[in-house]
């Protein structure tokens, strides 16, 4: 019997090994006529990824780095390929055709998170939401942000004190003073995560990027049918509770000061001093549409408020502590940041930074937009192609994803020479002007950009002036042990380690 029964399981499974290495279908035919690694037909490439999370990035790096001359190169996670585009011409081909705007797949997993908000809706839908919150960042709007900004950096550099001549990690120091800006800032909620040093809400987020992670690459997560019963489903139900909870109760908080304000049902928008409209931040302009033409419901709302408080905390807080490790790195660039500093502010402690300061501090922004093009803080993004496509010389099937990976084309050596050096030179404006539109993309570029690009530009700047205006940095974590996560966004595996000296004594 049991012979008889092992006999069965051997012809079955030599019938789905043939099925599977010789009966191709045409989408699959395809796909093997582009570079990339040999696999194995049952698991793909999954077996590449089984390593620790913090060596998943340099597992794709390294691998895109056996194809160094090719623009595109393909891996099957189980039975799902994965195509990275690696090379400038590549990412134009995709990002400069409006057609080209759903979302990759693997997107799919943070619909239980931000629901079908503005990073993934597409078509009608998009369009509309667009329209409807492109004012939100209009620049007038931040400069009322700008202030914000200014008091929480302030208030950043105050805390770091405790720290002075000790390393420690700042990672997590940034964090809350990100979530403080975003929360003050596009929500109009005060929240306090900097003096009160903890928020469940960030410990959600982290938490919820590394369950969505193990799930792209773990071979019994890619079982739809079992993901309900597995541990990552039950720690994933659990902790979209805990970031539903809180952006919840964020709507309610500011929902209940608006009514307080406005008498229910009244006409929210405000004039200014001079009997202008004023322009309404993000979360009053949503309930303000929802109030008085109905355009947006409950749900709607929600999934904005879940996909800005992501979008507009983990990317900056990513952006601005390589910024730092970076500087803390370089002791040249931070001398010559050091110096514009005290010409542009004075050497005077920090009151206010306004808008001619930010656009005098040239040199810093040389020093972010390099940081952000060898640490992009959104590493990886991708789009679902809805016909057969060329990219350089290959054909792409219908239906197949492609994710750029922006280090990888922010290292493309056809447009930047010494692409491994770091070179704040490069974005001086008579180094960059006549570079390709598409080399430098951690905002991504085309219809699709980021809408908070300036915000978090405006962020970058101001968190950073205010440390480096006050302090000097160090940095212990090496380079060549860094080991960066990509979790969505970029972080750093052990934070990092920096040591701050004052500049000057009171
Ligand atoms: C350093 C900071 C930031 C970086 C590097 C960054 C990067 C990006 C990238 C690469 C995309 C395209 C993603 C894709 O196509 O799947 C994107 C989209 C988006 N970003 Fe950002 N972002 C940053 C900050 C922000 C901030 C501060 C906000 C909000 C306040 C924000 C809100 C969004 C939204 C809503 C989208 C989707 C836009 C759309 O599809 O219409 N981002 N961002």
């Amino acid at each position: 019997m049991m012979i008889t029964v092992s006999c069965y399981a051997l012809i079955l499974f030599l019938l789905i090994y043939i099925k599977l290495k010789y009966f191709k279908s045409k989408f699959e035919k395809m796909l093997l006529k582009l570079p990339g690694p040999g696999y194995n037909v049952f698991i793909g490439n999954l077996m590449r990824f089984a390593v620790k999370r913090e060596e998943l990035y340099s597992v794709i790096s390294d691998l895109c780095n056996e194809f160094s001359n090719e623009p595109v190169v393909r891996v099957w996670l189980g039975k799902t390929p994965r195509i990275f585009l690696t090379k400038v011409e590549a990412a134009k081909v995709i990002l400069s055709d409006i057609s080209h705007d759903v979302k990759g797949v693997h997107y799919k997993l943070l619909y239980p998170w931000m629901g079908d908000g503005l990073l993934f809706s597409t078509g009608a839908k998009w369009r509309e939401r667009r329209r409807m919150i492109t004012p939100t960042f209009h620049f007038r709007i931040l400069e009322e942000f700008r202030g914000i900004m200014n008091k929480q950096a302030a208030i950043l550099a105050d805390i770091l004190t405790e720290n002075t001549n000790n390393y420690f990690n700042i990672h997590p120091y940034i964090t809350r003073a990100s979530l403080d800006i975003i929360c003050e800032t596009a929500m109009g909620i005060q929240i306090g995560s900097q003096l009160e040093k903890t928020s469940n809400f960030l410990q959600a987020v982290s938490g919820m990027t590394q369950c969505l992670i193990q799930r792209i690459f773990n071979i019994w997560s890619q079982i739809a049918i079992l993901f309900p019963f597995s541990q990552i489903a039950r720690r994933q139900h659990q902790i979209l509770e805990v970031l539903h909870t809180f952006t919840r109760k964020i709507i309610q908080e500011r929902k209940a000061e608006l009514e307080a304000k406005t008498q229910i049902g009244a006409k929210m928008t405000m004039e200014n001093e001079f009997g202008q409209k004023r322009r309404l931040a993000f979360l009053d302009m949503l309930l303000e549409a929802q109030y008085e033409h109905g355009s947006i419901d409950d749900k709607g709302i929600q999934e904005e408020v879940d996909t800005f408080m992501f979008e507009g905390h983990d990317t900056t807080t990513s952006g601005i502590t390589w910024t730092l490790y970076n500087i803390a790195r370089f002791p040249e660039f931070q001398a010559k940041i050091h110096e514009e500093l005290d010409q542009v502010l004075g050497t005077e402690e920090v009151t206010e930074i306004s808008s001619q300061h930010l656009s005098n501090l040239k040199y810093l922004e040389c020093v972010i937009k390099e940081s952000l093009r060898c640490f992009p803080a959104v590493p990886i993004f991708s789009r679902k192609l809805l016909r057969d496509t060329d990219i350089c010389g290959y054909t792409i099937p219908s239906g197949a994803t492609v994710s750029f990976l922006v280090e990888r084309i922010h290292k493309d050596s056809n447009h930047w020479p010494e692409p491994e050096k770091f070179d704040p030179d490069r974005f001086l404006p008579e180094n960059a002007s006549n570079r390709h539109p598409y080399a430098f993309i951690p905002f991504s570029a085309g219809h699709r950009n980021c809408i908070g690009q300036r915000f978090a530009m405006m962020e970058l700047k101001i968190i950073a002036a205010y440390i480096l205006h006050r302090y000097s940095l160090k940095t212990e974590t090496k380079f060549e042990t860094l080991q960066p996560i990509s979790e969505f966004v970029l972080r750093p595996s052990n934070g990092i380690s920096i040591k701050i000296q004052p500049r000057r004594t009171t």
